[in-house]
C-alpha cells in the first residue's frame, strides 16, 4: 500500500495494491493490520456507501461533533469525484486550510481524514459511488455542516454550473459564524 502525505498533517492518500490478471483485478481495499503497521491506528465501526446521479453533486462539508467525531477512510467505488478535507481544529496552524484529491474507480486512491476535519466531495461523472469507513456511528444530533462555497475557504471545486445540493447543505453555516467543537492538540 502506498502512503502519501498531504499539506494537512494527518490527512493521507492511501493507494492499495491491485493484483491484475486477465479477469480484471483483486485488491485488499482495507487492512487494519497493514494500516497499524504504518502507524495509522483507527477503529472503523461503520461503512457508508452513497451514489450521486448527477455530475456536480456536492455532499458536504460535514462533520460530527465529539463524542461522536468521525475519522474517515474514503474511496470511490464507481466513477470519479474530488474529495475535500478542511482543518477545523481551533488552534491548528492549518485551521481553515483544505486539501482536495481526485478519487476514482480507476485510480483506486483513498483519502484518510482524521476527526477534526470537514469532509465533502463533488462528483465528476454520472452515478458516482463513494464508499467510506467511519470511526464512529451515525449520530444525527451531532451532525454539523459548513458551506461548500464559503469564500473564507475558497475551495476550488472545478464547478462548471450550479452544484446539486441537499437542502441541508444549501443552508449550511459560514465558517466565520461557526464555533468549531474541535481543539488542536498538536500534530504527532
Ligand atoms: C451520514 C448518514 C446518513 N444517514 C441517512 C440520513 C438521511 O436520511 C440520508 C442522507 O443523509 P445525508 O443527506 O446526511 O447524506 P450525505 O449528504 O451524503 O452526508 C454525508 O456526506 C458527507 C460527505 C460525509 O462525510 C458524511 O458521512 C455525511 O454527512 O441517510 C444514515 O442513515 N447514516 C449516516 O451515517
Amino acid at each position: 500500500m502506498k502512503i502519501e502525505d498531504t499539506n494537512l498533517v494527518g490527512v493521507k492518500i492511501l493507494t492499495p495494491v491491485r493484483h491484475s490478471d486477465p479477469r480484471g483485478f483483486f485488491s485488499e481495499s482495507w487492512s487494519k493490520a497493514r494500516m497499524e503497521a504504518a502507524g495509522l491506528r483507527y477503529d472503523f465501526v461503520q461503512d457508508n456507501h452513497s451514489m450521486s446521479v448527477h455530475v456536480g453533486t456536492v455532499r458536504g462539508l460535514h462533520f460530527q461533533s465529539p463524542p461522536h467525531a468521525q475519522a474517515k477512510l474514503v474511496r470511490c467505488g464507481k466513477g470519479r469525484l474530488f474529495d475535500v478535507a478542511v482543518d477545523i481544529r481551533k488552534g491548528s496552524p492549518t485551521f481553515g486550510q483544505w486539501v482536495g484529491v481526485d478519487l476514482s474507480f480507476e485510480n483506486g486512491k483513498q483519502l484518510l481524514i482524521p476527526a477534526g476535519f470537514l469532509h465533502g466531495f463533488i462528483t465528476r461523472e454520472p452515478s458516482t459511488e463513494i464508499i467510506y469507513k467511519c470511526s464512529d456511528y451515525f449520530a444525527p444530533e451531532s451532525d454539523g455542516a459548513v458551506r461548500f462555497d464559503d469564500p473564507d475557504l475558497s475551495i476550488d471545486w472545478g464547478l462548471k454550473e450550479d452544484a446539486y445540493l441537499s437542502e441541508k447543505d444549501a443552508r449550511a453555516a459560514f465558517l466565520k459564524d461557526f464555533n468549531s467543537p474541535f481543539i488542536w492538540e498538536g500534530d504527532a
